[in-house]
């Protein structure tokens, strides 16, 4: 079993905003080749924290620690350019330093928009300006890809293909990944670490540790978690004709007990 590669290690993040105390003594490493997805309610501090490890912000207390040089690719929520601002797809990856047209081509290849490269930037659907948006935080060459709700505005069918696209991202690169999502169900399969926050850390691990977590079900209400459990349960066991569990076959409860004790075994492929 390889050691994790640390990319990133948060220690005792606070952040105060004047009286609102945003986060409480928040730690976090993020890892080389492991997505890291952050979920909670709205206005918990994710965005925050997502700013602190961009170096956007400063704690009020605590340590930031970065491997040196790192290199970050960032996918902001939105894209807010004018209507009126005349922008091809291509101009719009020329923003980066990079102005090499293969690279270009390449990154929009990678992201299965290579059509796309003289499009006007106002005329893509939701799915394909996030898919321009991911494409242009890859020409960093990211170590690190920090993407905030990277599905947003995308219909139901993008959001699984997106998803399944960064863990396609992450596979080919090796980057870590660390992303906000709200996708309570969709994110579970393609993440390996969730870390469930509401100003501090409620409970974090593999996705299938966290959806039986009772601080989660208590953020969640029991409807939300229990539906990310179904989600999460494969189907490894038989029935016989009438529907019932066929003995010799691990049943479903010890088959997910089973199923978390591997989870934990191999969170972040590690
Ligand atoms: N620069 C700022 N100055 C003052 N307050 C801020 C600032 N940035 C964020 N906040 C406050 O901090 C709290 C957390 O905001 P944040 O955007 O981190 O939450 P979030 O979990 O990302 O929310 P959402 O899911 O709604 O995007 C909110 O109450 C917000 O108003």
């Amino acid at each position: 079993m390889s050691h994790p590669v640390d990319l990133v290690r948060l220690d005792q993040i606070n952040v105060q905003f004047g009286h609102n105390h945003v986060l409480q003594d928040v730690n976090l490493t993020l890892h080389k080749d492991c997505i890291t997805t952050l979920i909670g309610p709205n206005g918990a501090g994710k965005t925050t924290l997502v700013r602190i490890v961009l170096g956007l912000i400063r704690p009020t207390r605590g340590n930031v620690w970065l491997q040196p040089n790192l290199r970050v690719g960032y996918m902001p929520q939105k894209l807010h350019i004018d209507r009126t601002f005349p922008l091809t797809v291509k101009r719009f990856l020329q923003t980066t330093r990079v102005k090499d047209a293969s690279q270009m081509q390449t990154a929009l290849d990678d992201v299965r928009a290579g059509h796309l490269m003289n499009h006007s930037i106002h005329d893509l659907s939701g799915g394909e300006t996030q898919r321009v948006m991911l494409a242009r935080a890859l020409l960093r060459e990211p170590e690190l890809l920090v993407l905030d709700e990277p599905v947003q505005g995308v219909d139901i069918n993008g959001q699984v293909e997106l998803y399944d696209l960064i863990a396609r991202i992450r596979k080919q690169r090796r980057c870590g990944v660390l992303m906000i999502s709200h996708d309570l169900h969709l994110v579970m399969s393609s993440t390996d670490h969730v870390v469930c926050l509401n100003h501090h850390i409620c409970c974090s691990g593999h996705p299938e540790h966290v959806s039986n977590d009772p601080s989660f079900i208590e953020l969640f209400g029991k409807q939300g978690a229990a539906s990310m459990a179904l989600y999460n349960h494969r189907h490894n066991h038989n029935h016989d004709t009438h529907g019932d569990v066929i003995a010799d076959h691990p049943h479903p409860e010890e088959a997910q007990r089973a199923l978390h004790k591997e989870a934990h075994n191999k969170e972040c492929n590690h």
